[in-house]
């Protein structure tokens, strides 16, 4: 078992992987919750996966159990699930020293990490995440928001888990197409913070050449951000390093209606992008955007943009969270696994 602690002081939680770790989520929740009563938030797909051998497991413990699932997707990402959501835990008799367990991909993290900060101002969460996008990111640091329709993650908090629980076998069931997904944001840390780890990338070629490798790399990702939100928690300075690829992203995302693009494919296409204008302005080294686009073609991911997309994309550029006053702060990389921020407006991204 690899470990990891997040030092947040006094909101500091272990962040646990382990290969067959799902098979003991009740032990491991026994050793520091003494509560009656455990609400299990997923997705229908999720659910039909592994809520058996997780129910089981707190079941065995002794905890009283409910199960709330939600329909899969980032449609589910929405203040429209809230009501729902409140009302099973109503209906459940959830207090506030009972506990709640996200366990699913990113969209479960963060809608169900949204209703664990609110709901009674705030229920102790578990984060059980089953995508690797969700095991590298986005179960850790604390960020839980639904979307808008302006926009990404419009409404959040800072809500810190009090345990996560990693387990690299489920990655078995998922899709190649959400594999890959999650590895966009794998790459994003090799492109932000580490050239060594850039390089290892490059030597998988396929799945089950990444798949063997999984450990190592969910570990390497999940220590990277942990130093980075320990720096930064509230995302003021470092941590919008992080958001390399996410300007444009998010604003494809929200373009397309989370139709078109996942959110790890959207950063993908960012990260090449914004990358291509920077050279361009002579703010990134000549070829780093080429040796992106191999990296992301390695890795079944897109890259390219519709000319035509530019103008509506910019929309929601304009209202990104790093967007204050007019003034826009960027993502960029002088060369492959070193990143700063850039001051600058939505023109930048004009070509
Ligand atoms: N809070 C953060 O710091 C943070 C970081 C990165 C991304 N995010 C957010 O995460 C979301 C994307 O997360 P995601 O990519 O995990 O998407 P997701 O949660 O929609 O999961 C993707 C799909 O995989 C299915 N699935 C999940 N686990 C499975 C498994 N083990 N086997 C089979 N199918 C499985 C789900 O049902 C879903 O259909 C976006 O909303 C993004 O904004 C948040
Ligand atoms: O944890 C962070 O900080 C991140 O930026 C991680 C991102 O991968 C993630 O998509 C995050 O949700 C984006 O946050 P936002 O503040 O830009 O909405
Ligand atoms: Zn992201």
């Amino acid at each position: 078992m690899a470990e990891l602690v997040v030092d947040l002081k006094e909101q500091s939680y272990p962040l646990k992987i382990r290969k067959g770790l799902l098979n003991d989520v009740g032990l491991e929740i026994t050793r520091f919750y003494h509560g009656k009563k455990v609400a299990i938030i997923t997705d229908q797909t999720v659910a039909r996966y592994y809520e058996k051998q997780v129910k089981e497991g707190l079941l065995k413990e002794g905890y009283e159990v409910v199960v709330i699932a939600l329909p899969p997707g980032e449609e589910s990402k929405s203040l429209n699930q809230l009501p729902f959501l409140y009302k099973a835990l109503i209906d459940f008799g959830l207090t506030r020293s009972d506990l709640i367990v996200a366990l699913g991909g990113g969209v479960v993290g963060d809608v169900g990490g949204f209703s664990a900060a609110t709901f009674l101002r705030g229920i102790p969460f578990v984060q059980i995440p089953t995508t690797l996008l969700a095991q590298v990111d986005s179960s850790i640091g604390g960020k839980v928001a639904v979307d808008l329709p302006e926009g990404k993650n419009l409404v959040g908090s800072f809500y810190h888990p009090v345990l996560v629980l990693i387990d690299p076998l489920v990655l078995e069931t998922l899709s190649d197409r959400f594999f890959y997904d999650g590895m966009a944001e794998v790459i994003k840390y090799a492109c932000i913070l580490d050239v060594d780890f850039f390089a290892f990338l490059k030597t998988l070629k396929t799945r089950a050449e990444m798949t063997k490798q999984i450990e190592q790399i969910i570990y390497t990702c999940c220590s990277l951000k942990k130093a980075i939100v320990e720096s930064d928690e509230r995302d003021t300075a470092e941590r919008m390093l992080l958001n390399f690829g996410h300007t444009l992203g998010h604003a494809l995302e929200t373009f397309y209606a989370y139709k078109k693009y996942t959110h790890g494919e959207a950063v993908a296409i960012g990260m090449y992008q914004i990358t291509l204008l920077a050279e361009e302005k002579g703010l990134s080294a000549i070829g780093t955007a080429e040796t992106i686009k191999s990296l992301l073609i390695q890795y079944h991911l897109p890259y390219t943009l519709e000319h035509k997309d530019y103008a509506a994309v910019l929309e929601y550029v304009a209202l990104d969270k790093k967007n204050i006053n007019g003034v826009l702060k960027v993502v960029l990389l002088k060369t492959i696994g070193k990143s700063y921020l850039e001051e600058t407006t939505a023109t930048f991204f004009v070509n």
